[in-house]
């Protein structure tokens, strides 16, 4: 089917809604596919087509379900754009086959959303300058929810709202439990060289196990679990301030250390000056050394994300012939 303004439109307005894409197919018009359907469709087009015609698949699910189809198109030549970090942080195995044609793959938006992180670091390491230290704030959601905590208000309702403005993961614990974050500290992790698995990184989650996915619905987390949230981060916030302080979630990759949690810093020191959804990284290498190369702007949001996305699609472009 052609991606013509008339069909974008509907998948706008039906996102908008907060409805699922699979509600297009109510129109007749459009078909959804069952999961091992659309694999095959895929296998078979990109059979044809990718090596000759530079087809690019885009991953902007949040499944981990992709990884398969994923893998087998990049050995049939196809291009690969992913904004979904799952299948950079699965086994090493599948990334090594993922990132195998390293000028085929542009994944900028799972770190940072539009923000250029990725193809910074890639150009300094390229140019021979390794990258020591990587310290940032770099959840969107978490950068939003710790501002607007600190300016007194709940956490139950400035999580509802990171998720109406399309900040947070279609479950919101995989940005309060930290594992959003520690996602991309592993794709910064592994673009660096590091040989590791998302359980060597240091995770600090915001709510406990029985308020996870196993124990309760999204509805439900969000309606009565995060109301029992709101004391202890509340309380938390008003310590640190008393110490002339405020609590970002800092991620920080350095020497053999990759960890993800709640840092209480200075107000005016560049993480804790951070205001809403916007990401900072500081990365330290030889030439960044004493000054580091800060990367900063907004890290979530659905125009960024989609920006970052299509910068990659128009990238990869640049491979074929026209
Ligand atoms: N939002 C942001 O600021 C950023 C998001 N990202 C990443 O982008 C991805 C999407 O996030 P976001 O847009 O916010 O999430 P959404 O839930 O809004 O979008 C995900 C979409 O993927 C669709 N989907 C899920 N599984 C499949 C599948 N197997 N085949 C086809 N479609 C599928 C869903 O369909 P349905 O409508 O039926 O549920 C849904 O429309 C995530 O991986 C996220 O980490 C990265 C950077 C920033
Ligand atoms: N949920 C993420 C979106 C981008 O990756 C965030 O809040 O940063």
């Amino acid at each position: 089917m052609e991606l013509d303004d008339e069909f974008l439109l509907e998948v706008c307005r039906v996102k908008l809604s907060g409805s699922s894409l699979l509600t297009l197919c109510n129109s007749g018009q459009f078909q959804a596919l069952t999961n091992s359907d659309s694999t095959r469709k895929v296998i078979d087009i990109a059979a044809v087509l990718g090596k000759s015609l530079g087809l690019a698949l885009v991953d902007c699910s949040a499944s981990s379900g992709t990884i398969g189809v994923l893998k087998q198109v990049v050995d049939l030549g196809c291009c690969i754009v992913l904004a979904n970090k799952k299948p950079l942080t699965s086994t090493m195995e599948d990334y090594d086959k993922l990132v195998s044609h390293p000028r085929r793959i542009r994944h900028e938006s799972t770190v940072g959303a539009g923000l250029p992180v990725i193809v910074s670091i890639n150009r300094v390491i390229s140019s021979g300058d390794a990258v020591h230290r990587i310290v940032g704030s770099l959840s969107g959601t978490l950068g939003y929810v710790m501002s607007e905590v600190e300016d007194g208000k709940p956490l139950s309702q400035v999580v509802k709202v990171a998720k109406s403005l399309g900040f947070t993961e279609p479950d919101p614990r995989d940005d309060l439990s930290g594992m959003d974050v520690a996602r991309k500290a592993l794709i910064l992790a592994r673009l660096l060289g590091w040989r590791i698995n998302l359980d060597s990184i240091k995770i600090e989650s915001l709510f406990p196990k029985e308020m996870g996915a196993n124990a309760m619905s999204v509805e439900d987390f969000l309606d009565s679990g995060l109301l029992l949230l709101d004391k202890d981060i509340q309380e938390r916030v008003t310590k640190a301030s008393l110490n002339g302080n405020v609590l970002r979630y800092v991620c920080v990759i350095e020497g053999s250390r990759c960890e993800v949690g709640i840092q209480e810093l200075p107000k005016d020191s560049p993480l804790g000056r951070l205001r809403g959804s916007d990401n900072v990284l500081e990365i330290y290498s030889r030439c960044y050394n004493e000054k580091p190369l800060v990367i900063q702007g907004a890290g979530a949001g659905n125009d960024t994300t989609a920006a970052g996305v299509l910068a990659d699609i128009l990238d990869v472009l640049d491979l074929f012939p026209e």
